[in-house]
């Protein structure tokens, strides 16, 4: 049943990102209201340039909206300076990517501890223990000393997992996790992040993926730039309107 006395954890109302192009503006997302609630697994599905990335970089703060709201964990990202965007990013959201994006040069570990590095948010000594302890939750603890070289893609991704829990947000985006992977890895990286939800993380992941239907509890399929479905719709407006 819905918890009215639970705000959602993801907000966005009339959420709008035009782009100047020589064409004249364009809309890569248009008019968005979407609310999710914490603990929910949202697939974000919907044809190539339908506004996916661009919802995934809205609720990150790595793009604010040209028009309309994004609150996201009680933050108002469309009204935050560069700075603050990057210093909230940095300590609440977790981001996912396609190509894990891990730093070549350091280990997995140190990977790990980069983002507790950069916002000091848990005292020195406990960075080592609290990055191998998420590497073991993540079932790679053993590859903590390696360089990502030496790991295999879903090793990799699992590594990015561990880094966007590193600084324990709320929310987790994940843009295709899982679009350099073979099936096999795919469904388990997948099982992952679904587990993750289960234990109350918020986690949006950007998919094209059909067979991964089954990890989330709610699908939203965007088209040209707007919602044309909603699994959750229904309740979503339930509470919205029980929080009005
Ligand atoms: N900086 C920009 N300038 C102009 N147009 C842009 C810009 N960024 C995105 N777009 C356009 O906005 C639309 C939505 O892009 P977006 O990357 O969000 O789509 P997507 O659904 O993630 O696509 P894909 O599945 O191919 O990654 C596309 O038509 C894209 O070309």
């Amino acid at each position: 049943m819905p918890n009215p006395e639970i705000p959602a954890l993801v907000r966005l109302r009339g959420a709008t990102r035009r782009h100047a192009t020589a064409a004249g503006p364009f809309c890569a997302l248009d008019q968005v209201d979407l609310d999710v609630q914490a603990g929910e697994c949202v697939a974000v599905v919907g044809p190539s340039g339908s506004g996916k990335t661009t919802l995934a970089h809205l609720l990150t703060g790595i793009e604010q909206p040209t028009q309309g709201e994004v609150v996201v964990d009680g933050q108002p990202l469309h009204a935050m300076s560069q700075d603050a965007l990057a210093a909230w990013r940095g300590r609440r959201v977790g981001i996912v990517f396609q190509f894990f994006q891990l730093l070549p040069t350091l280990t997995i570990a140190e990977n790990v501890m980069l983002p507790m590095d950069f916002r000091a948010t848990f005292p020195r000594r406990e960075r080592r223990p609290r990055a191998l302890a998420l590497l073991e939750r993540l079932r790679i603890a053993d590859q903590a000393d390696k360089l990502p070289a030496a790991l295999s893609g879903g090793q990799q991704q699992r590594a990015a997992i561990a880094r966007a829990l590193a600084n324990d947000p709320a929310l987790i985006v994940a843009d295709e996790p899982t679009g350099n992977l073979d099936s096999a890895t795919a469904l388990e990286v997948m099982g992952l992040l679904a587990a993750l939800a289960r234990e109350g993380k918020t986690v949006i992941v950007v998919t094209h993926e059909r067979e991964l239907g089954r990890f989330f509890t709610r699908t939203v399929t965007l088209r040209d730039g707007r919602v044309r479905a909603d699994t959750g719709a229904p309740r979503a407006r339930a509470l919205a309107e029980a929080q009005a």
